[in-house]
């Protein structure tokens, strides 16, 4: 594969799409062409099963379901979209990955680990990120600050996922940050609990690393 695979994760409101926004100007500035997308999402198909995921009037949404529905979302986006840009040579920038169903499913919601992993698998035919930026915040801090945003999916409201308890979020973020220890070569660990820039200097710091061996 001729491009570079970077995903932005973390807890809701860590400040990811923040970051990638910010991570994609710098790059479009040198003049590299990229692609930003997210997930679920990023294809026509995808998008209308991110709207099932992550509609609030959905609370009767089996654990089944929801696993199988992001993997589902996950398999559309990276044939259509992610494999044909990096083969075309592009950088894709993609907000959350299968980091992401680990963190949410496998250790939040406590479904079979090696079962995600393997459905997963399947969904991306074994696509792996070149660099992972892992946002790493206490969950009083993440979820302050999506009080202050605007949800993509339902406006101001919180979305299916993000109105599960504190309980369910710190799991999550601890599920990320074990992900982060036994991935290192992948995972670069940020704290997300500083200001904007200096996050964002600290990430444009080692994507330079990482251009300079691409
Ligand atoms: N470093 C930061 N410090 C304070 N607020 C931030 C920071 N980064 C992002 N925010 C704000 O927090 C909210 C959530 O940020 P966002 O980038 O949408 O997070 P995520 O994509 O991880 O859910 C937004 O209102 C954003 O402006
Ligand atoms: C990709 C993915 C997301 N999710 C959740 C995390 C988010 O709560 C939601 C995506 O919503 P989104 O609004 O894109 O995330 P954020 O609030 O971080 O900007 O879906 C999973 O549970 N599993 C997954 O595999």
């Amino acid at each position: 594969m001729k491009g570079l695979f970077i995903t932005f994760e973390g807890p809701d409101g860590a400040g990811k799409t923040t970051q990638l926004k910010r991570l994609a100007a710098k790059l479009q500035e040198t003049g590299r062409d990229v692609i930003v997308t997210r997930e679920p999402g990023g294809t026509s198909i995808s998008d209308q099963i991110r709207e099932v995921l992550l509609s609030p009037d959905n609370k009767k949404m089996t654990d089944q379901a929801e696993v199988l529905l992001y993997a589902a979302s996950r398999a559309q986006h990276v044939h259509e979209l992610i494999i044909p840009s990096l083969a075309q040579g592009k950088i894709v920038l993609c907000d959350r990955f299968i980091d992401a169903s680990m963190a949410y499913q496998a250790y939040g919601l406590g479904i079979d680990e090696q079962f995600v992993r393997s459905v997963n698998h399947y969904a991306s035919s074994g696509l792996q990120p070149n660099r992972t930026y892992l946002l790493d915040v206490p969950i009083e801090v993440s979820l302050a600050r999506l009080s202050h945003r605007q949800s993509t999916v339902t406006g101001s409201e919180l979305d299916r996922i993000e109105q599960k308890p504190a309980d369910y979020h710190r799991k999550v973020r601890e599920g990320f940050v074990r992900i982060s220890e036994q991935n290192r070569e992948r995972v670069c660990w940020v704290n997300a609990s500083r200001g904007e820039e200096e996050i964002a200097g600290d990430i444009w710091s080692d994507c330079n690393r990482l251009l300079n061996h691409f």
